[in-house]
């Protein structure tokens, strides 16, 4: 039984329990140099949550000329390969402050404790931080078929840790990643900017001010 008026807990993984977004940057970055298209670091933080393809389609949307299917799935993959590269080297020090402290209060609270991450590097990078074993289930984002925003993804998690999604909440940083929970009907821990993080039902600063609602 869990002492919190919720069952189960859902947590997004980049930018909540480590910050890959710098190494996603670098790899879109060397990319989008290679193809002649502009891309900076505010034009980073609108892929936050965003799908890989999802990501390559906003990144080439100001280039001057069309890509094929083809085209697209190369680059994407040339992206991903210099990505596994750069978070090879990750380790139990990439965990944000408060991670693991959030878990480990989650799991003393009885809550079962799920992962909604749409990268396909997930399982990989769980590793790399060590904390694999802390999670009751973890969604593998090859068998998700819409990213966020769609609900789909937080909805699986909640199926899949046998808890109605009611009874869940979730914890994102990414506009997008927010209003899946929403959508999904869980109440939604912000990590980040309250100006930014809007459908929030809370917002705090990074997991170190996290607390059970
Ligand atoms: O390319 P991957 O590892 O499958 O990641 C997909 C997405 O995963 C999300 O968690 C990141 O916030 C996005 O920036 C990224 O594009
Ligand atoms: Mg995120």
């Amino acid at each position: 039984m869990s002492t919190s008026r919720y069952a189960a807990v859902i947590f997004d993984l980049d930018g909540v329990i480590t910050d890959t977004a710098r190494y996603h940057y670098l790899a879109w970055k060397r990319l989008a140099d290679g193809e002649g298209v502009h891309f900076d670091e505010a034009a980073n933080e609108h892929l936050k949550g965003i799908d890989r393809m999802g990501s390559l389609e906003l990144i080439l949307a100001s280039a001057t000329r069309a890509y094929s299917d083809a085209e697209k799935l190369a680059l994407a993959t040339e992206k991903n390969e210099h990505y596994k590269e750069l978070i090879a080297t990750m380790s139990p020090a990439d965990l944000l402050p408060g991670a693991v402290a959030a878990l480990d209060t989650c799991r003393a609270a009885g809550l079962k404790i799920g992962l909604a991450s749409v990268s396909r590097n997930a399982f990989t990078v769980l590793d790399r931080l060590g904390i694999t074993d802390k999670f009751d289930y973890i969604v593998d984002a090859g068998t998700i078929a819409k990213g966020k925003p769609d609900p789909e993804i937080f909805l699986k998690a909640a199926r899949e840790l046998g808890v109605a999604p009611g009874d869940c909440f979730g914890v994102e940083d990414a506009v997008a990643g927010v209003a899946s929970i929403k959508s999904a009907g869980m109440y939604a821990i912000g990590v980040g900017d309250p100006a930014v993080l809007t459908e929030a039902d809370q917002v705090i600063p990074d997991l170190a001010a996290f607390r059970i609602p």
